[in-house]
């Protein structure tokens, strides 16, 4: 159980709110020119991974009250709550284990009286045996071909991760095209389809339910088209696998058991790309990577687990975004990789951090009275520079940055990268320093401009700063440092869901929209006039049924 503390009530709290004015009159420049420690305090290595949080509006105070509000929450209980597999998701009563998936340790995790590392490490063993059969040829298609390609159908949880993993890491690519269908838009099936071909294709359903609206769509529809290019119910096994929690609705697909690979209720859907749901990650890079991949992120649940506030990672990325959403009223916070391989790590942790702590109701039942989880987004540097940071540079929202750049790339190409972190660097520093008046007048006369056109220009030139950043370097995006950044993201929606008092497990706001498009459903199947709902939902519908 987790405890159910407003953290608005704590004496931490209150410290905050009184040390937000001073630190408010502080500008990081100023910071910067008080201590120089400061880099050296408010950075971590952990492996190959630096995380450099010197360049937020904070000093060692703001750190101590921030360390204090996490344990007055009951932080520490909560990190062994999780791993020790209570049911913390307490309103879908589960426990809450994808640490488990990870846990290359192998030491017992225990749910209900039971280890659940002997399943765990027999589905791995299953999908190690069958990554390797598709990828080495063994396994034929049924015309005796081997496989060239994989398309994964799934939504959410079962598809987002696996995106994000296999462009991440498409450096470590095999010979086989991966392609995602996840919209029930029949767009994306059918344009897939038109690039596949039956006899050499792979198709993973994915989904944790087996009852997904969108995924049960496609895959009839993928389904169809398989069987009307000439292959017989008998090929559906060739071609067809299974990763769900859901045997039953498996089966009831037409997909043999056999070829079904299982995961567990205490595994959530957007948590689940290290267990069966990581297939085509291992079919895309090699199992071997893909244990790489849990390794990494195993390591970072062991410093997770066992590091003090002060030094641990995740927790202080928490803290920092709970000091910007709740003092300072921030409310967004981007994601910035400056890796193109990274391009859907933004997108993915819209999932993982919004469909978490996006919630309005606390542990106790109760609505909140203060700010829960932000709005996730972020492209990739520099397209984003050219694009939204005119905002975070002089627009009048605070908007935190993570910045995330690999030192190495997988594609040294002539200047390429140096120029990339160039941009990587300036970026922060520029967000942080801004640029004073002063330094605009003294470029501007250099430049040759005469004081009536300095002063005309001068103040859309001026940069305030103090805009905070984190900075994470990291040696190379590799599977294993890939892993400790998603679990370290994970950790920290984790943090901040406990201090909010919510829980960051269950996902019923995506209910109601379900269903009411399965009450819509039936009334969009004929071409009566519809005046069941209220005059806009009406009219809208109506006016669909006479214009299609
Ligand atoms: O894997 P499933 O059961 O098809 O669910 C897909 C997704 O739908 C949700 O339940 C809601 O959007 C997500 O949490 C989940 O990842």
């Amino acid at each position: 159980m987790l405890p159910k503390i407003n953290f608005t009530q704590t004496q931490s709290y209150q410290y905050l709110a009184d040390h937000l004015v001073e630190i408010s009159d502080k500008h990081l420049r100023g910071l910067f020119a008080e201590d120089a420690e400061r880099f050296n305090k408010f950075s971590v290595l952990f492996n190959d991974i630096l995380v450099d949080y010197s360049k937020n509006r904070i000093n060692e105070t703001t750190m101590a009250l921030l360390t204090q509000l996490a344990k007055e929450c009951g932080v520490e209980g909560a990190i062994q709550a999780m791993f020790n597999g209570e049911k913390i998701n307490e309103t879908e009563d589960r426990a809450v284990l994808h640490t488990a998936l990870r846990n290359r340790s192998n030491t017992p995790v225990i749910v209900e009286g039971k280890d659940v590392m002997p399943d765990v490490n027999a589905v791995l063993q299953k999908m190690k045996t069958f990554s390797d059969a598709i990828i080495n040829g063994d396994w034929k298609g049924y015309t005796g071909k081997a496989i060239t390609d994989v398309v994964n159908i799934g939504i959410g949880g079962s598809d987002l991760g696996p995106v994000m993993v296999t462009e991440a890491l498409k450096a470590y690519k095999n010979h086989l095209t991966l392609h995602f269908v996840s919209n029930v838009d029949g767009t994306h099936i059918a344009e897939t389809l038109k690039k596949v071909n039956p006899e050499t294709t792979l198709f993973l359903i994915a989904s944790k339910t087996f009852t997904t609206q969108e995924t049960m769509a496609n895959a009839h529809s993928a389904r169809n088209w398989f069987l009307a290019a000439g292959a017989a119910e008998s090929d559906v096994a060739k071609h067809f696998a299974a990763l769900s929690t859901n045997a039953e609705g498996v089966s009831k697909f037409g997909i043999d058991t056999q070829n079904m690979f299982e995961f567990w209720d205490w595994v959530g859907g957007r948590y689940s790309l290290w267990s069966a749901i990581g297939l085509p990650i291992a079919l895309s890079v090699g199992f071997e990577n893909f244990e790489d991949l849990l390794l990494g992120a195993h390591e970072m649940d062991i410093h997770f687990r066992e590091t003090e506030f002060e030094q641990n990672i995740p927790v202080i990325l928490a803290l920092l975004g709970v000091w910007y959403n709740n003092f300072f009223e921030a409310e967004t916070q981007a994601i910035l990789p400056y890796d193109q391989y990274m391009h859907r790590f933004a997108a993915y942790f819209q999932q993982g951090d919004m469909e978490s702590n996006g919630k309005y109701v606390a542990r106790d039942g109760d609505k909140v009275n203060y700010q829960t989880g932000p709005v996730i987004w972020g492209e990739p540097g520099t397209n984003g520079q050219h694009a939204f940071y005119q905002l975070i540079h002089q627009g009048t929202k605070l908007i935190p940055c993570d910045f995330i750049a690999p030192a190495k790339s997988h594609n040294p190409l002539g200047e390429h990268h140096t120029l990339l972190l160039s941009n990587f660097f300036a970026q922060t520093e520029a967000l942080m320093n801004g640029k004073t008046e002063e330094e605009v007048i003294a470029e501007l006369k250099k430049e040759g401009k005469t004081d009536d056109q300095i002063a005309k220009i001068a103040p859309f030139k001026v940069f305030e700063g103090n805009r905070p950043t984190n900075s994470i370097l990291v040696k190379q995006i590799n599977p294993k440092t890939l892993g400790a950044l998603i679990a370290m993201y994970e950790h920290k929606i984790f943090v901040q869901g406990v201090i909010w008092n919510i829980f960051s497990f269950d996902q019923w706001g995506v209910e109601l929209g379900k269903q009411l498009a399965g009450k819509i459903l039936p009334e969009l199947k004929n071409d009566d006039e519809i005046t069941s709902h209220d005059a806009s939902t009406n009219g809208l519908i109506n006016l669909f049924k006479n214009w299609r």
